[in-house]
C-alpha cells in the first residue's frame, strides 16, 4: 500500500483551492428552482443565462485564488478564463446533478432538463457526460482540483506564455494524482479516468454555441458577459 505524503506546499495548495471552491459555489438554487416547478422553454433559457452569468462571475473569483494565477500575463489570464468557462459550467452542472438528493429528486431534475428546450441531439452527449462524472464519485477536493486543472489548460487559444501555465497546472496535477491514490486506493487507474473526463468535457463544450442556438425559444437573448464567453450574438 503506497504511503501518500503531501509536501507543505501541497497541503497549502489543497487548502487554498478547496476553500476557494467552497466559497465560490454558485447557490444550489438552480436545482431547487428546477425541482420547484416545470418552466416554459423561455423561462428555462432565461434561467440558464442567469445561472451561467453568475457562474462566470464566480469562476473569475475562484481563479483569483489559484496560487500563481494572478502572476500570469494579464491577457493570458483572460485567455484561460475565456477558454475554460464553458467547460467549468458543464462540470458544475454535472456536480449539481450528481449531488446526493432525496429519493426521486434526481429523476425529476433529469426529466425537467430533458424537457427544458435543449434540442434532443445534445441531450444524450450531455447526460452521458453527467453519468460518467457521477460514476467517479469524486470527493470535493478532487472536484475542486479538476476544475482548477481545466482552468490551467496551457493550450487554450491565444495563450502566449504556455510554459508558465504548464508549471502551474503540473503542481495541481501532482496534487490530484496523490489525492486520487489517497481516496481511491483500490482503483490504480482512477486518476487516468478522471483526466479522461476532461477530454469528454472538451468535446461536449465544442457544441455549446449550437446547443444555445437550437434551444426551442423564439429569441435567444444573452447578457453581455455571456456574449463574451459563449461566442454568441
Ligand atoms: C451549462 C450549459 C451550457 C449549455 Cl450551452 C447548455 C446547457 C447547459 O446546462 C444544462 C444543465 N445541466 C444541468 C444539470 C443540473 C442542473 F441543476 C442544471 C443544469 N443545466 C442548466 C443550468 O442551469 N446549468 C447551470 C448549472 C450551474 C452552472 C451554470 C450552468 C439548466 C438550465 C435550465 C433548464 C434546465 C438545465
Amino acid at each position: 500500500k503506497e504511503k501518500i505524503e503531501f509536501t507543505t506546499e501541497q497541503q497549502a495548495l489543497m487548502r487554498v483551492i478547496t476553500d476557494a471552491y467552497n466559497k465560490h459555489q454558485i447557490p444550489q438554487d438552480v436545482t431547487k428552482k428546477l425541482l420547484q416547478d416545470q418552466y416554459s422553454t423561455e423561462e428555462n433559457f432565461l434561467l440558464l443565462t442567469e445561472m451561467a452569468t453568475s457562474q462566470v462571475q464566480v469562476l473569475v473569483e475562484f481563479t483569483k485564488n489559484i496560487p500563481g494565477f494572478l502572476s500570469l500575463d494579464r491577457e493570458d489570464q483572460i485567455a484561460l478564463l475565456k477558454g475554460s468557462a464553458v467547460e467549468a459550467m458543464f462540470l458544475r452542472s454535472a456536480q449539481a446533478l450528481n449531488k446526493k438528493m432525496p429519493i426521486g429528486h434526481t429523476e425529476v431534475l433529469e426529466e425537467r432538463i430533458h424537457k427544458s428546450g435543449i434540442s434532443e441531439e445534445f441531450i444524450k452527449p450531455m447526460f452521458n457526460f453527467y453519468k460518467s462524472i457521477g460514476e467517479l464519485h469524486m470527493v470535493l477536493e478532487e472536484q475542486a482540483l479538476l476544475t482548477t486543472i481545466t482552468i490551467l489548460t496551457p493550450d487554450r487559444p491565444y495563450v502566449k506564455d504556455q510554459p508558465a501555465v504548464e508549471r502551474l497546472q503540473e503542481n495541481v496535477l501532482d496534487l490530484l494524482r496523490k489525492m486520487c491514490v489517497l481516496h481511491h486506493p483500490q482503483e490504480p487507474q482512477y486518476f487516468a479516468r478522471l483526466l479522461g473526463r476532461l477530454t469528454e468535457l472538451r468535446t461536449l463544450s465544442h457544441y455549446h454555441a449550437e446547443m444555445l442556438a437550437s434551444w426551442k425559444v423564439n429569441n435567444h437573448k444573452f447578457t453581455p458577459l455571456l456574449c463574451e464567453i459563449w461566442d454568441v450574438q
